[in-house]
C-alpha cells in the first residue's frame, strides 16, 4: 500500500503473529580444558574474539551479550581458555562466540587451526587503541594469515578499542596508521586479497553495540531480502529511519538503505531500554514473565516534532522508526503497512527454518562419515 492511497486502510487489531524463534539459553558455557574443540552441530555462525592480552575481547562479549555495565569489567579475570558462549536470542542472531586468551598460542600443538578457523564465520581482533599496538599488529598479522589459510571465507573485523580515552583527531589518526600498517604488511607478504574491516569502539558508549551490529549482520545470508523490506516500508510509510532490532542484545540486524548516523541509534536503542525497563517494572507477569511480547508497542514525541515508533515482530525482534510527526497524523497507513512488512518478514523466518532443518539433517548423515571440521558453518 503506498503513502498516498492510505484513506483505504483496514487491519486488524486481533491479528495473530506466530514466532518461529526458538528458546534460548544464556549465559556463557565454559569450554574444554585444552583447545581441541569440536564444530558446532547446528551449523551456526561462529565469531571467534581474539587479541591481545586485556585488549578488551570478554568486556566486549559480557556488555554487549550478557548486559554486563562497562564499570563492571574492571574486575573481569584475565581468560586462560577458550570460552564458548552460545549466542540463540533470536531467530536471526544465531551463532556461537569464542573468546580466546590473549596468550593464544598458535604454534601449541593444542591449537588446532583446521577445526578453529575451518568453522569460523567472523575473526574480530581486539586492539587496544589506548596502548602502544605495534605487538598487536604483529599478532594480527599472524591470527590473519593462519587463518586465511585454513579458510578464506573467514571475514576479518578489526576492532580498535578502548576509544573512549582519545581525542577525536587521535582516533581518526590511529585508525588511519593501523589501516595502513596492517595492510601494507599483508601485501608484502602476499595477502592482497584479504579484506580487513575496522571500527572504533568503546564499551562506554553504543560504537561496540554497533560495530558488533555490522559484523553480524554480515553473517545473516537474507540480509538483502531485510533491507528490501524496510526500504519499501519506510518509502511507504513516510519513514526516515527504521531498525530491525533484537531486543535483548540491542543489534540492529538489519536498516533500511539510508545512512546510519550514531545518533539515531542510540535514541533507538535508549527507547528499548525504555520500554524494557517500563514492562519490567508494570508488566502483567505472564507464564515465562517475558517483558517484550507480541503486545509491546510504544510511542515517544521528541521536542523536536520527531517521533520514534516501536512495535514488536516477534518475540525477540522489535521494529524502531524515526519519523516527523506531521508524517504520523497517517498511523493507521503505517500500522497497515506495517503489519503486511512482519507477514514478509515470518515468510523470510519459514524458509529460513526449512533451509536449518534441511541443513540438520545433511550434517547429521554427514557427522557418520566425514570429520566435523569439514561441515559448513554457513546457513
Ligand atoms: N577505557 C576502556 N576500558 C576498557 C574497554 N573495554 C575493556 N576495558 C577494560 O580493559 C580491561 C581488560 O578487559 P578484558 O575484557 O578482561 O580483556 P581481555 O582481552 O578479555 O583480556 P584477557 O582475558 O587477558 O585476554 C578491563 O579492565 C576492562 O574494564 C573500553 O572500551 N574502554
Amino acid at each position: 500500500m503506498s503513502y498516498e492511497q492510505e484513506e483505504e486502510d483496514h487491519y486488524g487489531p486481533g491479528y495473530e503473529v506466530g514466532s518461529y524463534t526458538k528458546d534460548y539459553n544464556d549465559g556463557p558455557y565454559d569450554g574444554e580444558n585444552d583447545m581441541t574443540i569440536s564444530t558446532n552441530p547446528e551449523g551456526k555462525p561462529r565469531i571467534l574474539l581474539m587479541g591481545l592480552r586485556r585488549s578488551g575481547k570478554s568486556s566486549i562479549q559480557k556488555v554487549v551479550f550478557h548486559k554486563m555495565s562497562p564499570n563492571e569489567t574492571l574486575f573481569l579475570e584475565s581468560t586462560n581458555k577458550i570460552v564458548k558462549d552460545e549466542i540463540s536470542n533470536s531467530s536471526f542472531v544465531q551463532f556461537q562466540i569464542w573468546d580466546f586468551p590473549g596468550q593464544v598460542d598458535f604454534f601449541d600443538q593444542n591449537f588446532d587451526c583446521e577445526i578453529i578457523f575451518g568453522g569460523c564465520g567472523a575473526l574480530v581482533f581486539v586492539i587496544d587503541a589506548q596502548d602502544d599496538y605495534m605487538d598487536a599488529l604483529s599478532k594480527l598479522n599472524l591470527t590473519v594469515t593462519k587463518a586465511y589459510k585454513v579458510n578464506p571465507n573467514i571475514r576479518f573485523e578489526v576492532f580498535i578499542h578502548k576509544v573512549d580515552g582519545l581525542s577525536d583527531d587521535h582516533k581518526i589518526e590511529a585508525q588511519r596508521d593501523i589501516h595502513q600498517r596492517a595492510n601494507d604488511e599483508l601485501m608484502e607478504e602476499g595477502f592482497e586479497s584479504v579484506n580487513l574491516s575496522f571500527y572504533l569502539t568503546s564499551i562506554y558508549d553504543h560504537s561496540i553495540f554497533e560495530a558488533f551490529s555490522k559484523v553480524v549482520q554480515k553473517l545473516i545470508p537474507q540480509l538483502p531480502t531485510l533491507e528490501n523490506l524496510l526500504n519499501i516500508f519506510v518509502s511507504n510509510s513516510g519513514i526516515e529511519k527504521a531498525f530491525l532490532f533484537d531486543v535483548v542484545s540491542k543489534i540492529y540486524i538489519a536498516t533500511d538503505s539510508s545512512p546510519v548516523d550514531m545518533q539515531s541509534y542510540e535514541l533507538c536503542c535508549d527507547m528499548i531500554d525504555v520500554v524494557v525497563d517500563i514492562s519490567c517494572i508494570y508488566g502483567i507477569k505472564e507464564n515465562d514473565g517475558a517483558a517484550f511480547d507480541n503486545q509491546s508497542l510504544s510511542l515517544i514525541k521528541l521536542d523536536n516534532s520527531t517521533i520514534l515508533y516501536l512495535r514488536e515482530v516477534n518475540r525477540f525482534l522489535a521494529l524502531v522508526c524515526i519519523l516527523r510527526e506531521h508524517h504520523f497524523a497517517r498511523q493507521g497507513l503505517i500500522d497497515y503497512n506495517f503489519v503486511c512488512f512482519r507477514q514478509a518478514i515470518q515468510e523470510v523466518f519459514e524458509v529460513r527454518m526449512q533451509v536449518q532443518q534441511a541443513h540438520t539433517n545433511v550434517h547429521n548423515a554427514s557427522d557418520l562419515i566425514q570429520p566435523l571440521n569439514t561441515v559448513a558453518i554457513k546457513d
